[in-house]
């Protein structure tokens, strides 16, 4: 059964926790990274990245986010090395972000919050499918990736050109040969941690990858992101903004990174 849950007072993430009480659980994400406190492991490999873009297929809209989906049936869009062992599947990227530009990110870096934050999701290779690999502790690995105001960015404008048509939840449009690798920054220096989804159900089944350097956006390009709606086209319409969960206790973790 799935519980309605949202980003409002009344559903929001301090309410998480009374149908999902994994919320307060050991591995819970995202987290404030202190970049004095993450320790240089020198047996993480280097991330390999191999996206095809033929493999994009979709845009929607699913109320909580846009989703941009990815034909996963084959390892032709992958990642391996960096933390993980085997190979992860690129399934679907999305984003989190504010009302205003001076929050929006989950994964704050010394408290600081960027705008926007963009998350691209793989699912281990040894499981069937995603909804296999979901659940599982090494199930999933996410990259999330920065976004700070600065010029326009024309490889996510053409992302936002096809909020128009999915401006209300359900709404969905075809989003072919777009690469991914393209929103990624020149760097892959990265912080890793053992995590959670950010949203329920919350599953403590991701090793989260945040690199260290953002990709701009422009302030202009922002005020597309909150055009979108929560809300579909029957309901009272509701801006969505402010989708981010902010961060959860560390409760010990260690936070690894590839770079001194
Ligand atoms: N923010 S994150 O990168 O940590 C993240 C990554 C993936 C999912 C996800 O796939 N969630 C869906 C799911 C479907 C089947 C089993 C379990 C979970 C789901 C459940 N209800 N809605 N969704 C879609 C959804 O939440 N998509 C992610 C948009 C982030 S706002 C959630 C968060
Ligand atoms: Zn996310």
């Amino acid at each position: 059964m799935s519980h309605h849950w949202g980003y409002s007072s009344h559903d929001g993430p301090d309410k998480w926790a009374d149908h999902f009480p994994i919320a307060n659980g050991p591995r819970q994400s995202p987290i404030n990274i202190i970049p004095s406190q993450a320790q240089f492991d020198s047996s993480l490999k280097p991330l390999k990245i191999h996206y095809d873009p033929s493999t994009s297929k979709d845009i929607m809209n699913n109320g909580h986010s846009f989703q941009v989906n990815f034909l996963d049936e084959d390892d032709s869009t992958i990642l391996t090395g960096g933390p993980v062992t085997g190979t992860y599947r690129l399934t679907q990227f999305h984003c989190h972000w504010g009302a205003s530009d001076d929050k929006g990110s989950e994964h704050t870096v010394d408290g600081i919050k960027y705008p926007c934050e963009l998350h691209l999701v793989h699912w281990n290779t040894k499981y069937a499918n995603f909804g296999e690999a979901v659940d599982k502790p090494d199930g999933l690995a996410v990259i999330g990736v920065f976004l700070k105001i600065g010029s326009a960015n024309p490889r996510l404008q053409k992302v936002l050109d096809t909020f128009d048509a999915i401006k209300a939840k359900g709404h969905q449009t075809t989003f072919k040969n777009f690469d991914p690798k393209n929103l990624l920054p020149a760097s892959l220096n990265f912080w890793t941690y053992e995590g959670s989804l950010t949203t329920p159900p919350l599953f403590e089944s991701v090793t989260w990858i945040v690199l260290r350097d953002p990709i701009s956006v422009s302030s202009a390009q922002m005020e597309k992101f909150r055009k979108l709606l929560f809300s579909s086209e029957e309901e009272h319409p509701r801006c969505m903004c402010d989708n981010y969960r902010p961060p959860q206790p560390v409760k010990g973790r260690k936070v690894r990174t590839n770079f001194k």
